[in-house]
């Protein structure tokens, strides 16, 4: 898959949820990372084909998502925040998939994500959790060039969140927004990271995990870190520092630090703070 976006720009009115993303990702899953307000949800609906932008041009495999005339079948997109409104059973939405041709993962999904569970419920009574799991399976269930989905896990417990992302992590042709780190890097494969409506961070896992800085998990009682340990960030037992591996291993055997690994996502996205 080839997402491309040169000086994208989207307004509301005076806010700007885009202020110019230019990118050029070739990857089978792509993670839009951010905080809060940053723009994940705006480049979404550009990229999906709900929303035209107000400048620039983005394109998936070539054509513009707004501009496709198939793109309800060639992209399926999936809200941070579903909601049913439609007075019938989860069991007859899955009944609807089923006999469609091109949605041949229905019944393994609906056994995968454990809608059985709550398959005799009908969909305006769903908690957020249900709810999201309906929705996921719609958006994955059919044939789709690309599938874009919205904080996919948001709503959903850790147990559910974790089969979502080792699913996800299998897809071609995937892009998701996510504001957890470890979601994107167990997801995918490239990572673009908004700030207030701009992109501060773009690459591959490659460079993602070549910046030689580490995520490591403080011991209890562990003692102070030596000077060496260059902390970066800290997020309470877990720090982003530049250390030398071996010093870390060091402290590790001496039970200084409870573990460690390379940063990756949570250091580049503490960066763009
Ligand atoms: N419908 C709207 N009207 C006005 N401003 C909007 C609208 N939608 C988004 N914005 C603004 O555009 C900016 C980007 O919002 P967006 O929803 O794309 O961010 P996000 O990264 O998805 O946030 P979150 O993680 O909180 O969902 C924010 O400043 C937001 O307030």
């Amino acid at each position: 898959m080839r997402v491309e976006a040169e000086n994208l720009k989207v307004s509301y009115g005076r806010v700007w949820g885009l202020k110019g993303v230019s990118f050029n990702a070739k990857a089978e899953r792509i993670a839009v990372v951010g905080h809060n307000g940053s723009g994940k949800t705006t480049l979404l609906s550009v990229l999906s084909g709900l929303r035209k932008p107000t400048e620039g041009r983005a394109t998936i495999n070539g054509e513009e998502p707004y501009s496709r005339k198939d793109k309800w079948v060639a992209i399926r997109y999936s809200f941070e925040k579903p909601q049913f409104s439609i007075p019938i059973k989860v069991k007859d939405l899955v009944e609807t998939l089923r006999v469609n041709d091109r949605c041949s993962l229905v019944d393994e999904l609906v056994e995968e994500l454990g809608i059985k569970e709550f398959i005799d419920q009908r969909l305006d009574g769903l908690s957020s959790g249900q709810a999201q799991l309906c929705n996921l399976l719609m958006a994955l269930s059919c044939d789709a060039e690309v599938v874009i989905l919205d904080e996919p896990t948001a709503h959903l417990d850790s147990y559910r969140a974790g089969i979502i992302d080792d699913l996800l992590s299998k897809r071609k042709g995937l892009i998701i927004a996510t504001h957890d780190p470890e979601e994107g890097e167990a997801v995918a494969e490239h990572f673009l990271i908004l700030k207030e409506g701009r992109l501060v961070w773009e690459g591959s896992r490659r460079k993602l995990f070549a910046e030689g800085v580490y995520e490591i998990t403080l011991a209890e009682n562990g003692g102070k870190l030596p000077e060496e340990v260059q902390v970066v960030h800290s997020f309470g037992a877990i720090v982003v520092a530049r250390a030398d591996e071996e010093l870390l291993s060091e402290l590790f055997r001496k039970g200084i630090i409870a573990g460690f690994k390379r940063a990756g996502l949570r250091y580049a996205y503490a960066e763009s703070r």
